[in-house]
């Protein structure tokens, strides 16, 4: 190892995966001592580039140093005997097992005193007896990143990290990367979030397309610079709803018209910000209604307490919350995956409460849950079955053939319009980036016709800047058609954009709710994820009945635990 070698050198780094060219001859230069941040749109190359690094793919063409070394992985044993540790965008924790006997799979010696020091030294806290199965996912996520340190590495790879934690758990993690990088080691950071990479990196490089557009010492690469090497437009034209959610301060007008080259959002045009309490007439019924709703978790404490709540037609509620409130067992309920041990959901009046998921959906609820990967879609199926998961007899003939044809051809016009980057409708959803798999379970759930109700957890997470915007609309432009919404995002900015209210969920409970167009409301909503009840009008459930008010604590800690 050389004094003074870069921690990680790449140089002409290619990877093509059949017609698609992923990577195109990719120069990137990590400092020891720095945390490097590598930016771009969904589909850029980003999780690829990491693949290689980490060992779990092999370039076509290309070589990489490590302090100064030869270093060509072969598989990941290679990466980790380097001392590289990786956190990908997909869980690699056994969710059958604890987080413990997770952890005691690495085999590492000493491992009670290393959890310890990632303990102190980086805050992360866990629950060593919980069962990874039943962790909201960024708890999940915050494991993963425990089990990444314990390995005390000298170049950590974080492919998306922060995108399931909440704000307290996000700045722990980046005080973790500059700690690490203050040791000496350094650290490669894929986020879309420009605040974050703002605050946490030193240097930046930015893919568009598998090649680098550009980059350099993020000091001198502001916003204004970023966002075009991005995704090919300005700033100004990102909705100012959506630079917040982005944690981006946009300077000058965040209204300026959009650039001419065509981009997801001229795809769904809508108002930044839409008029509260717009309704469509469906006399007393309501989109979705859940009544005095309750869920136990198996050691009986309550994931959901007597939850009551209502969705206009034509109404975007939100759910805020630091994870583990509850809102992943709401999520499953609506879902049709987990059944309340008491209580009644209704969907336009009709009672759904033990419907089967795809009696729920043929009745009109769209559901994108939270981990979409693995409860969204058939990532071995193609992209046009998953497109019309639940709907494929549209495509049969003579009740039994599967006119493969002209699915291909109506799953063309989705990918067109609403921006989605695949190797055509026949490719396996397995083979799309992160985001754009998101994107085909946003966009099939968009299309249940009818669509009565649509609950989307954590819409936008995941998408790159030019896509958040564009979902944003569309969700309007559901809500504008009637659809009522229901939004579970732990990005404060996001609901305080979209929500006609919001409500907080805290220990199993829903409180609030808060109209967002007030002047404290994110003081308010704030206070109420801590548990303090605002006001006396927040201490109400949903009903508007007083439920017990909850205690203040110090800090929101998941429900019932
Ligand atoms: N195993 C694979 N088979 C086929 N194509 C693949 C495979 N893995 C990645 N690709 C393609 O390579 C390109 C780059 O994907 P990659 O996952 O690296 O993008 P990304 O920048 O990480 O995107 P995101 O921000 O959405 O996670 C995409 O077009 C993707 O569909």
């Amino acid at each position: 190892m050389s004094a003074h070698a870069p921690a990680l050198e790449i140089t002409g780094l290619t990877k093509s995966f059949g017609a698609t060219r992923a990577l195109d001859a990719v120069d990137l230069v990590v400092e020891a001592g720095t945390v490097h941040c590598v930016l771009g749109e969904n589909g850029a190359g980003k999780s690829t580039l990491c693949h290689m690094v980490g060992g779990s793919l092999v370039p076509d063409e290309g070589a990489l140093r490590l302090y100064g070394a030869p270093y060509a992985p072969r598989r990941p044993a290679d990466a980790l005997a380097a001392g590289i540790a990786m956190v990908h965008q997909h869980f690699s924790l056994v969710p059958t097992l604890t987080v413990g006997e997770n952890l005691r799979l690495l085999r590492l010696r000493d491992l009670p005193r290393r959890v310890a020091r990632v303990r102190e030294e980086y805050g992360l806290e866990l629950d060593l007896d919980a069962r990874v199965a039943e962790l909201p996912v960024g708890v999940r996520q915050r494991a993963e990143i425990v089990k990444a340190l314990l390995r005390e590495p000298r170049l950590l790879v974080l492919d998306e990290p922060t995108g399931v934690l909440g704000p307290a758990e996000t700045d722990a993690l980046l005080a973790t990367c500059r700690r690490i990088a203050g040791s000496g080691h350094a650290v490669v950071l894929v986020t879309h979030k420009l605040g974050e990479a703002a605050r946490a990196g030193d240097a930046a490089t930015v893919l568009r397309g598998g090649r680098v557009s550009g980059g350099g010492p993020l000091a001198e690469l502001p916003p204004e610079r970023l966002v075009p090497l991005m995704i090919g437009r300005p700033a100004q034209s990102l909705g100012a709803g959506t630079a917040g959610t982005l944690g981006l301060a946009l300077d000058g007008d965040p209204q300026a018209p959009a650039p001419e080259a065509p981009c997801d959002e001229d795809a769904a045009p809508a108002p930044e910000r839409r008029a509260p309490g717009r309704t469509v007439p469906g006399g007393t019924e309501k989109a979705l209604r859940l009544r005095d709703v309750s869920v136990r978790r198996a050691d009986g404490t309550h994931a959901l307490d007597a939850v009551s709540l209502d969705v206009g037609f034509g109404e975007i509620v939100g759910i805020a919350g630091v994870e583990g409130n509850g809102q992943s067992e709401l999520m499953a309920l609506l879902g049709g995956s987990l059944t309340p041990g008491s209580g009644r959901v209704e969907l336009g009046g009709r009672d759904v409460t033990r419907a089967a998921p795809r009696e729920r959906s043929g009745a009109g609820l769209g559901v994108v849950p939270e981990d979409r990967l693995h409860e969204g879609c058939v990532p071995r199926l193609r992209v046009s079955e998953n497109l019309f998961l639940g709907r494929l007899d549209r495509f049969r003939r003579y009740g039994m053939f599967l006119d493969r044809r002209s699915m291909a051809r109506a799953a063309e016009v989705v990918l067109t319009e609403h921006g989605i980057r695949a190797d055509g409708p026949g490719a396996l959803m397995a083979s799309l980036s992160g985001g754009n798999q998101q994107k085909v379970v946003l966009a099939r759930e968009l299309a249940l016709d009818p669509l009565v109700c649509l609950a989307a957890s954590q819409p936008t997470r995941g998408l790159d800047i030019g896509a958040v915007g564009a979902v944003h609309s569309r969700i309007r432009q559901a809500a504008a058609a009637g659809t009522g919404v229901l939004v579970v995002s732990s990005e404060l900015p996001e609901l305080l954009a979209l929500c006609d209210r919001i409500s907080v969920a805290y220990r199993g409970k829903l409180l609030g709710p808060v109209d967002p167009a007030e002047p404290d409301a994110r003081e308010r909503i704030g206070a109420l994820m801590l548990g303090a009840h605002a006001s006396a009008s927040a201490s109400r459930d949903e009903n508007g009945s007083r439920g017990a008010p909850p205690q203040p604590v110090p800090g929101g800690e998941p429900a019932g635990r």
